[in-house]
């Protein structure tokens, strides 16, 4: 199979990535990271999610930052929806396309949202029939896909119903999330082959931790196999309340200097994207966790 032409990437930082962060960070850091992307040329940004703030503090002033950030036409500013619920206080805050968010793995659907994969999926139904009525387009994720936190190895045969499931009820594309970052190349090519057998290629994505060092690896792994969308977050900054020790996703910078380097195009400015990255670091008070940002010779 030759490598796609063109690649879309899902900016994932401002949510996966400060998700999990246990130091306080200010509405006006948060816009300021979305703005700072908006600028380098992402044309995805999950901004933030309407989950419950005892589950996971840091997201509660979602609503806040969406009204804070600069909306550029053509420019997408998704939000996590767990419930029909999280997805009514999203549209009160203007966001106009929302994601759902499963799981391969039974114990980490209780751990992650409190019920079994089933009970998730009948949950975001009335989401799917809302968002309908409304022209709003849903995303969906499924957690756990290489591997749990709580249950070990996962095949590509428990991720392909959940992933088709989502598919049928109308998430115009599935992320496939390897939550813990233990998938390889040969993994990731296998997932993809047995999980296009139910959703087409063109809308599955690929989410890759980089806890085992192993993400940028599964990205090229699933270019071989087809797949065009790619979730990162600048600076790899990240990890999951829910998966203990996971790190951050793949580094856009990082993603960007690869997909650069095999001729394929993205839009993005990639000295823009490293600024982003450091500047939010800065605010956190650590070292970029891109290797591109580091190589160049700054923090
Ligand atoms: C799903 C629930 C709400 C169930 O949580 P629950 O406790 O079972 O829900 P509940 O319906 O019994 O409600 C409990 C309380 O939460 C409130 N509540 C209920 N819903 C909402 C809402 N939408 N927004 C705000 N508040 C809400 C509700 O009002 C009530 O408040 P109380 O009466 O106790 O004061 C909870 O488990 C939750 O919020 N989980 C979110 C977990 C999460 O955000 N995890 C991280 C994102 S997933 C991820 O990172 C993986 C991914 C996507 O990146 C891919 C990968 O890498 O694998």
């Amino acid at each position: 199979m030759s490598l796609p032409k063109n690649v879309r990437l899902v900016e994932v930082g401002p949510r996966d990535g400060l998700q999990n962060e246990a130091q306080p960070i200010s509405v006006a850091d948060k816009v300021r990271l979305v703005d700072d992307l908006t600028d380098a040329g992402l044309a995805y940004i999950e901004v933030g999610s309407f989950v419950s703030p005892k589950w996971v503090p840091q997201m509660a002033g979602s609503g806040e930052v969406f009204a804070g950030i600069r909306q550029r036409e053509g420019v997408t500013y998704a939000a996590l929806a767990p419930n029909l619920r999280g997805f009514e206080d999203a549209l009160a805050a203007g966001v106009k396309e929302v994601a759902v968010f499963a799981a391969a793995s039974e114990a980490f659907s209780q751990r992650n949202i409190n019920c079994s994969i089933s009970d998730s999926l009948k949950r975001f139904e009335p989401i799917m029939e809302s968002a309908r009525s409304q022209g709003v387009r849903v995303r969906g994720y499924v957690s756990c896909v290489l591997g749990c936190p709580y249950e070990g190895r996962i095949s590509a045969e428990q991720v392909a119903p959940v992933a088709k499931a989502l598919h049928d009820m109308g998430c115009y594309e599935v992320s496939l999330g390897d939550t813990i970052g233990t998938g390889t190349a040969g993994d990731t090519r296998r997932l993809f082959e047995v999980v296009s057998a139910q959703v087409p290629r063109a809308q599955l994505a690929g989410h890759f931790h980089d806890t085992y060092g192993q993400a940028l690896a599964n990205v090229y792994a699933s270019l071989l196999e087809g797949i065009s969308v790619f979730d990162s977050s600048v600076a790899g900054l990240g990890g999951c309340p829910y998966a203990k020790g996971a790190t951050g996703n793949v580094a856009s910078e990082d993603v960007v200097y690869l997909l650069q380097g095999l001729g394929i195009e993205t839009g993005i400015d990639l000295n823009r994207l490293i600024a982003a990255g450091l500047r939010i670091s800065e605010v956190l008070g650590r070292a970029t966790g891109s290797r591109v940002a580091k190589a160049r010779g700054v923090r």
